[in-house]
């Protein structure tokens, strides 16, 4: 099977002169190629502790990583990540920002340059290429945030709450280009979100982790009526009611033992 990711008996443990805190435990997970992964759990449940593993910016204490069957030791380029905050330079233009990833790893060459200006005009951001990111509304500096990460042609996305600090009806309209663009591009995502219908709405699996520590509490498997919808539509279904009740309920139970 061609896994894009591969974690198996992941833990890590926080040292700190004052104590060690054990923050996941026993993480065993594949995700495929193509696939849309989303965790969901209470905060503090170690989700971005996981995506930072993946991220190879910090060493499991434990256990094994593998991205296209290959164990990681430090970042990778198959990875991109995006996060809550667009974190854009102010003093550059959009294009300018779109391009600073490719301008770091030393890709920056006219195709890759020219696919950066394809990826900004298929986000509808093409009268944007000489403004500045305050001249942008948030949900438009969250995509050129989006074109940044797609730009240096990562083969697996790690989506940290991108949408939350956006107003509901750009986050909503957000998350069908996402979406959309990730399909047609054929990436593998994981999304951590504390929006259980954001994660239904875009996932083919829902991860709940447990805490103290951090650990896999159930999978959820999307049924393909919602999978093969767009986020916005996907939300009238009836299926989407039923298992955002469930995971609603798994979440309490979690909360309760807390
Ligand atoms: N650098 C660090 N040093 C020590 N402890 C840390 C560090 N980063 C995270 N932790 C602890 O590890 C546990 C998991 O944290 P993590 O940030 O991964 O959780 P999370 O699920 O992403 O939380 P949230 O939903 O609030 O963002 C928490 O108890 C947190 O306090």
């Amino acid at each position: 099977m061609n896994h894009a990711v591969k974690l198996i008996d992941v833990s890590h443990v926080y040292v700190s002169e004052q104590q060690a805190l054990l923050a996941v435990e026993n993480i065993d997970l594949s995700i495929e190629s193509g696939e849309f992964v989303s965790f969901v759990g209470p905060s503090g449940c170690g989700k971005t502790t996981i995506l930072s593993i993946l991220a190879g910016l910090i060493k499991p204490s434990q256990g094994s990583v593998s991205i296209f069957n290959q164990e990681i030791s430090s970042p990778s380029n198959k990875i991109g990540y995006m996060l809550q905050h667009d974190y854009l330079f102010p003093w550059r233009t959009i294009l300018n920002n779109a391009l600073v990833g490719l301008d770091i790893m030393k890709k920056l060459n006219a195709e890759t340059k020219s696919h950066t200006m394809y990826l900004l005009n298929e986000m509808g951001l093409s009268d944007t290429f000489d403004l500045y990111p305050d001249q942008l509304s948030g949900g438009m500096r969250q995509r050129v945030a989006l074109v940044r990460t797609l730009a240096t042609q990562p083969d697996i996305l790690l989506l940290d709450e991108p949408f939350s600090a956006l107003d509901y009806q750009t986050k909503l309209k957000l998350e069908d280009l996402v979406f959309e663009t990730l399909k047609t591009h054929n990436k593998t995502a994981i999304l951590v979100t504390h929006d259980i219908s954001e994660a239904v709405a875009m996932s083919d699996r829902v991860v709940i982790l447990n805490r103290n520590p951090g650990r896999i509490h159930k999978i959820m498997n999307i049924p393909d009526t919602i999978r093969n919808m767009l986020p916005f539509q996907s939300r009238e279904e009836e299926d989407f009611r039923k298992l955002f009740n469930e995971i609603w309920h798994e979440l309490e139970n979690i909360e309760d033992k807390g």
